[in-house]
């Protein structure tokens, strides 16, 4: 241990305060209950874990964090500051005490690492170990939730102060961190009276970027049988998304710096520009500024006017508690628990695929576990490795048709409303989403009395 704390004795300068954070409880995936605790530093020396009764929400009071779980004991662990780093020591709890899914021996003791998890209980609690100034930093909200990450927090902060600017935003960061929830949010706060307008920069055929983006004039080419506006002067007074641009080719992107530049579109076929008032948000999961990447450097330049790099969901992990909750609001769960088993695989594992991923997860496991806690059974076999799992994708001859009880129960009618409604009512989407093969989909679609949605295509 005197490693360890010698290693960390050097970062302390930089990261000195400890943040507890209460995020969910397994029993009562909707409470949406997550809470920041004190940060331990120098006004904090310690925080003990215990069990308290009622229906109060997890607090913090007389030096403690009380938690409202069963089981929990009266007193469970205790986080103490020792140096510049925490520690965290088992007190003789009756289940134990897990950081980062390993056990605590009795009376063993473990320096805390930021975004370590600890379970105690039916509880899930994230630490983070980070500047004091970012501890001070209030919860934020970014788009639809509230957010107790202290770095997005931070950067939900600067993007309101520059959302009322002109100047264009650059947002990089893993597949689904939420870019474009973040880019209507700025739209939203901007005070802009034009649309928010969308592009898939990597969707569109190549050849048709051009077209798609500044509009042709009638006739400009084979087939342009119609004048057309673009996508750019759609968002006339209001937000340019361009989603992708790292996917753009370069002929594209050469054109897409005149535009930036002269504020004016020459539509395809056209000899004089249009003057176009947009705000300029791109977006992208690659590294516009490694070399492979291709991407313009001036291009680069003018569109990060300010630029966040959105934190992936592993870095964020508490925030799974909000999220959690408002994903299975959102998909019409009324009541859902997890067992301690896949709570430790799908809020402790990597997150791959960020908050995107964990919609469809949680979508899938929620209406397959149909009001039952959810179980490693459920989860993808992408999550448990377990090549049995049956629900991985199409059933395979050998194995037994799926039946209407256990694992392949039929999700209710009001719960495969709301997952084909999520999925823009393609079915096989649908099916995607729940992790089943699109027959039986089907299948329960008809037993419901739900009319075929449209084939996915
Ligand atoms: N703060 C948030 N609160 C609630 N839901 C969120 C939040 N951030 C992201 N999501 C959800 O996660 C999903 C992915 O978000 P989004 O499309 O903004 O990610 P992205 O980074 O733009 O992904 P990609 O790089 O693949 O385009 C969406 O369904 C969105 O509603």
């Amino acid at each position: 241990m005197e490693d360890t704390l010698s290693e960390d004795a050097e970062l302390a300068d930089l990261k000195p305060a400890g943040v507890l954070t209460y995020v969910l409880g397994y029993d009562d995936l909707l409470a949406c209950a997550s809470s920041a605790m004190p940060a331990l530093g120098p006004n904090v020396q310690s925080l003990e874990i215990r069990r308290t009764s009622g229906e109060t929400p997890p607090r913090f009071a007389e030096g403690a964090v009380l938690i409202p779980d069963r089981y929990v004991s009266g007193r469970h662990a205790l986080i103490e500051r020792r140096g510049v780093v925490d520690i965290v020591r088992d007190l003789g709890s009756k289940h134990g005490t897990l950081v980062s899914g390993e056990r605590l021996a009795p009376g063993e003791e473990r320096v805390l690492h930021d975004g370590d998890w600890l379970e105690v209980g039916h509880s899930f609690l994230c630490y983070r170990r980070i500047d004091a100034r970012l501890a001070l930093q209030q919860a934020a909200c970014l788009g639809p939730t509230r957010t107790l990450s202290p770095e997005f927090a931070r950067i939900a902060m600067e993007l309101e102060q520059v959302a009322g600017t002109r100047q264009p935003i650059l947002l990089l960061g893993e597949t689904g961190t939420g870019k474009e929830v973040a880019a209507r949010y700025v739209h939203d706060k901007s005070g802009r009276s034009g649309p928010f307008v969308a592009v898939d920069c990597g969707a569109i055929p190549e050849h048709l970027v051009e077209s798609e983006l500044f509009g042709h004039r009638r006739g400009a080419f084979t087939g342009a049988t119609e004048e057309r506006q673009g996508r750019l002067r759609s968002a006339e007074g209001g937000t340019l998304f361009l989603d992708e641009i790292g996917n753009m080719s370069e002929s594209a992107q050469a054109r897409l710096l005149r535009v930036v530049q002269d504020r004016e579109v020459i539509p395809v076929g056209a000899d004089k520009g249009v003057r176009v008032d947009v705000r300029w948000i791109a977006a992208t999961n690659t590294d516009l500024f490694a070399k492979e990447a291709r991407f313009r450097a001036d291009l680069r330049e003018r569109l990060a006017g300010y630029t966040a790099i959105l934190p992936p969901l592993r870095r964020r992990r508490e925030d799974l508690g909000i999220l959690t909750s408002h994903i299975l609001e959102k998909a019409a769960v009324s009541k859902a628990s997890i067992t301690r088993a896949a709570a430790r695989i799908l809020f402790g594992g990597p997150l791959e695929g960020n908050v995107r991923e964990l919609e469809r997860v949680l979508v899938r496991i929620a209406v397959l576990a149909d009001g039952h806690p959810m179980d490693t059974p459920h989860l993808p076999v992408t999550m448990t490795g377990d090549l049995q799992d049956p629900l991985a994708g199409p059933v395979p001859a050998t194995r037994p048709p799926p039946t209407s009880s256990g694992k392949h129960r039929c999700p209710s009618r009001e719960q495969l409303v709301a997952v084909l409604e999520r999925a823009g009512g393609i079915q096989r989407d649908a099916a995607r989403l729940l992790g089943v093969h699109e027959r039986q989909l089907a299948r329960w679609m008809d037993v419901l009395g739900l009319p075929r949605a449209r084939s996915g295509h």
